[in-house]
């Protein structure tokens, strides 16, 4: 579940955000839309607890985020939460294995392989566990981003415009992998995107809808 109230935030020398209220129960899938600079990746940073509240709550999965001090919501967002950000930040130091093992150093638990082969396999990207992020084709990448998004059985799955660079095919097979490893944690799904074939497909979704302006700062 996802529940904000009074959200704002205000950008050091930038724009003077303000958010809508949105509730969405456990398991439930939001759209996030509005134009470029409305404010959806900020939206994403907010209740993924990467930035703080400023003004407002943002309450995930039950844990009221703006209580939390930072250490505790970084430990608390490695273990129940899983983000696909636009960027996919792979490290190109490590192996798509190990990739997906930094998911348990971020939540502070000990590691365990036979879940990271089977995470990979259940993306089709088994075969791809030895190369570098580096030797992989961009949906590939995208796959084992999303593996180390689910590795640990999120409640919350967020996604920052996962069909930005894709083709039409790769687009639907994005949205069918992510709707579908929500399903499988029971996880509440976010997309944040201004992709027309990511409406078209999560037509069921509830939409929480950006303005284009924001507030004076
Ligand atoms: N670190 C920052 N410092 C100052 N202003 C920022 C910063 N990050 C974002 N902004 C501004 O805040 C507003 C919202 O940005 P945000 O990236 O959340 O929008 P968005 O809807 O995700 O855009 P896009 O679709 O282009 O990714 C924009 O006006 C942007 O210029």
């Amino acid at each position: 579940m996802i529940r904000t109230r009074d959200l704002r935030h205000a950008y050091p020398a930038g724009p003077a955000l303000a958010f809508a209220d949105v509730d969405v129960p456990q398991g439930g899938v939001l759209l996030v839309q509005g134009p470029s600079g409305a404010g959806k990746s900020t939206w994403l940073a907010l209740v993924a607890g990467l930035l703080r509240a400023q003004t407002g709550q943002v309450e995930v999965a039950g844990q009221d985020l703006t209580a939390l001090p930072g250490a505790q919501r970084d430990a608390w967002r490695g273990r129940h939460l899983g983000f696909l950000p636009q960027k996919l930040h792979l490290s190109e130091a490590l192996t798509v294995e190990r990739n997906l093992a930094l998911a348990y150093y971020a939540a502070g638990l000990a590691e365990d392989r036979s879940a990271i082969a089977a995470a990979l396999q259940a993306l089709g990207v088994a075969d791809l566990a030895s190369r570098r992020p580096g030797q992989l084709s961009g949906g590939q990448a995208q796959r084992v981003a999303l593996a180390r998004a689910v590795l640990l059985k999120p409640q919350v799955l967020l996604a920052d415009e996962p069909t930005a660079s894709l083709d039409d095919a790769a687009a639907e097979s994005a949205l069918g992998l992510l709707r579908a490893c929500a399903a499988r944690c029971g996880a509440t799904l976010v997309v944040a995107t201004h992709d027309a074939r990511v409406r078209a497909a999560l037509h069921d979704a509830q939409v929480h809808r950006l303005d284009a302006a924001p507030l004076p700062a």
